[in-house]
């Protein structure tokens, strides 16, 4: 499973549907180099086929939405996956995964193993989660920081739902990244981008080639 996290224009989309791409994440964050209003999202999205075409699951990517903020998203193109990249409780995960009807992926920011006690907390209210970088201090955004955090730290650990490993992943250390976490998936955004918020098309088909050769 791959995901290519901050689509927002059509070279990349292009280049993630051509690279056979599970899923690509539109951010729907306004703080995001990377963000995206529903409407550019719905005419992106339009440009390739559908998950249920063949093409790749559309993830949409909230940090602490309030629930008008999903409905309009959810009006405008049709999600696959709600990714939550805030502090959402486990009751507010499951609270959006009722209303929206979608399921929903849980980021959870990882710097030492302390962090990964809150895995069974959410195991029920979530289908999925994100292990990522646990964002540094001063850090404006809470994810796509290109921050690295310790892989063998997931090695030997059971997590209770499929999940991806995500921080700092580029088309050169995905495939060890993947050896040493035992991750069944990776996603990625800053290491496939040729300036802060665009997207190298070539890196992007370089990742998306080395995950699924790892994989
Ligand atoms: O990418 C963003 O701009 C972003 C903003 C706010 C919250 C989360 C964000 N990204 C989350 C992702 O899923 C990233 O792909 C993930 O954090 C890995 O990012 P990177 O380390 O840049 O590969």
């Amino acid at each position: 499973m791959v995901k290519i996290c901050g689509i927002n224009d059509e070279a990349a989309i292009r280049a993630v549907h051509a690279a056979g791409t599970e899923m690509l994440g539109f951010v729907f964050f306004a703080a995001s180099p990377r963000a995206v209003t529903p409407e550019r999202a719905a005419a992106l999205s339009a440009l390739i086929p559908t998950a249920a075409e063949g093409g790749p699951q559309r993830v949409g990517l909230f940090v602490d939405p309030e629930d008008a903020a999903l409905d309009a998203v959810l009006a405008a193109l049709p999600l696959d996956l709600i990714q939550l990249h805030g502090t959402e409780t486990p009751e507010r995960c499951a609270a959006i995964r009722a209303r929206t009807g979608r399921p929903v992926m849980k980021a959870l920011g990882i710097a030492g193993a302390e962090d990964l006690a809150l895995l069974p907390r959410y195991a029920a209210s979530v289908d999925q989660f994100l292990l990522d970088a646990k964002p540094l201090p001063g850090s404006a955004i809470p994810g796509g920081n290109a921050t690295v955090f310790d892989w063998a730290l997931l090695h030997d650990v059971t997590v209770p739902r499929p999940w991806l490993l995500a921080g700092g992943l580029t088309p050169d250390n995905v495939a060890e990244a993947i050896r040493i976490a035992r991750a069944p998936g990776v996603d990625a955004s800053s290491g496939l981008e040729r300036a802060r918020g665009q997207k190298d098309p070539e890196r992007i088909a370089r990742f998306v080639a080395a995950a699924h050769a790892a994989g």
